[in-house]
């Protein structure tokens, strides 16, 4: 049986950012993946969507600076992005494996389970390890209703070879607004079934009233506190989402958007005295969970912050400097940018304006359309709150704007650095650009 200083379970953003520092830090390690090397993120989530993102702004872009120097109707080739989308994810199990291999990572394929707290096997290999840490991510959260196997998910919608005609999706989260945003512009007729009468509950309920009326503007149909009973088939092959209260919402291709849930079922984890709780794996301050020498990362962690692949890695690169004694015994986060890849873009860091405006601190909207950088393209709608404390510090903003991504990245820089607005001037950035209108902000 072959022992190892650390062993990870799940090669997606956080398993492989534990086993890099590791590794280079002199410690022997071992890596179990039972799907597709790299995740969720790189295969079957972020990556594949922002690639077929690329093709909806292009549109987007091209529609609304008609007659403004542009002529002509752009059609998104659904196929064509498709195979573009291929080029990119297809190749990615095998990079991630040669990127441990040039690593000298030792890495075994298989569904990895406990055998006890030091061993793990996989049914046909059997290892040891001091300290194990898990990073099994996470599944689509299904729903416990008759038909709930003719919902389709994220993976499915990413590697869809013809987009149906009407489609729809259950939730009214990331997922749901995402992909109703990318359906849509390639053609199809979206539906959006939302448990209650908000999208994105976790952000600002003002801007996203913005973000639905976009949406209803580019043909998206919202049903709003549909309570899903169940999922039927119909005789002409089509599919029925059904409420407790009679509406249907009939569509060629229905698709689940309702959470996700920490993969935590098969992994023995009583053999290792690992306990779950809530949505994943119960962990302390150090990520360590109820076994001192396991620790869980990632999606599958419950731990305090939104389950993305920033946060994941971060985690994984914790727990990682924690065991080579580089890392305190106690994790700290810094502030989080979460981002929905709608159409616009919608994100968030550090305080809400909601909060702020709570805390009677200072909140400056702002309407960005004028702006150059927003004008240029002609775009919609573009909106930004900014959330300053007393001595003039940035300390949160959210943004809408299909550059929304982009400016976030530039709010989290200057909270994290505590910048106040003469630190922000003090940078000089590349003019014009998103970036060069950070000094109107503060
Ligand atoms: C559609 C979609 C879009 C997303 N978009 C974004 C985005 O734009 N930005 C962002 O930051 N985040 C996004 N996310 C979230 C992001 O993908 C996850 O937060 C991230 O992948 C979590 O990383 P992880 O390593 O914890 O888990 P995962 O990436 O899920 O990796 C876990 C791995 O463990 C493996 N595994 C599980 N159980 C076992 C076992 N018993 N034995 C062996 N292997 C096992 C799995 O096969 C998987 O490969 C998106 C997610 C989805 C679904
Ligand atoms: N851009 C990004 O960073 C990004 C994109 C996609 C996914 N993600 C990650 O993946 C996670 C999963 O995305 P998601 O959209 O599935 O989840 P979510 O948590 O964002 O939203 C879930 C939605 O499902 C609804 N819902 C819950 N139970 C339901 C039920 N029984 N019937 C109908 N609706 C129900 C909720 O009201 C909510 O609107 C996100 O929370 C995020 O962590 C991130």
């Amino acid at each position: 049986m072959e022992h190892f200083n650390v062993g990870i379970i799940g090669s997606g953003p956080a398993g492989l950012s534990a086993a890099f520092p590791l590794q280079a830090a002199g410690q022997s390690v071992v890596i179990v993946e039972e799907y597709l090397w790299g995740g969720t993120c790189p295969n079957y989530g972020c990556d594949p969507k922002k690639v077929l993102l690329a093709a909806v702004e292009a549109k987007e872009q091209a529609e609304w600076m008609q007659h403004t120097g542009l002529i002509g109707h752009n059609e998104i080739d659904w196929p064509a992005l498709m195979e573009h989308k291929m080029a990119y994810t297809d190749p990615v199990p095998a990079r991630k494996i040669a990127g441990l291999d040039d690593a000298g990572i030792t890495h075994k394929y298989g569904h990895a389970y406990f055998v006890d707290e030091h061993t793990v096997s996989t049914g046909t290999e059997t290892f040891t390890a001091d300290k194990w840490i898990i990073a099994t991510g996470a599944r689509p959260a299904r729903l416990s209703v008759p038909g709930d196997e003719l919902l389709h998910d994220n993976e499915d919608f990413l590697n869809l070879p013809k987009i149906p005609e009407e489609v729809a999706f259950i939730g009214a989260g990331f997922i749901a607004i995402e992909f109703a945003g990318i359906a849509a512009a390639a053609g199809a007729k979206v539906h959006v079934v939302a448990k209650h009468d908000v999208i994105l509950r976790e952000f600002d309920q003002d801007l996203t009233q913005d973000l639905i009326a976009q949406m209803e503007s580019k043909g998206i149909t919202f049903h709003w506190n549909f309570d899903t009973a169940a999922v039927e088939e119909t005789a002409d092959g089509r599919f029925d989402i059904v409420a407790a209260d009679g509406r249907r919402v009939t569509s060629d291709m229905p698709f689940i958007a309702a959470g996700r849930a920490g993969n935590t079922e098969d992994l023995n984890l009583d053999a290792a005295g690992v306990e779950v709780a809530g949505n994943g794996i119960k962990v302390m301050a150090d990520l360590r969970t109820t076994n001192p020498n396991i620790f869980a990362v990632g999606d599958v962690a419950e731990s305090p912050v939104p389950k993305l692949t920033p946060t994941g890695a971060y985690e994984a690169r914790y727990v990682a400097g924690l065991l080579t004694g580089t890392e305190p015994e106690e994790i700290s986060y810094p502030a989080i940018p979460t981002m929905v890849y709608g159409s616009p873009k919608l994100g968030q860091v550090g305080m809400s304006a909601v909060e702020a405006e709570a805390k009677g601190m200072r909140v400056n909207s702002i309407d960005m359309t004028p702006w150059l950088a927003y004008w240029r393209h002609k775009e919609p709608i573009a909106k930004a709150k900014v959330v300053l404390n007393e001595k003039g510090v940035i300390i949160g903003a959210t943004v809408l704007s299909a550059e929304a991504d982009e400016l976030l990245n530039y709010f989290t820089v200057a909270i994290n650095q505590k910048q106040d607005k003469w630190a922000i001037k003090h940078n000089l950035y590349s003019y014009p650009s998103i970036a060069s209108d950070m000094g109107f902000f503060a």
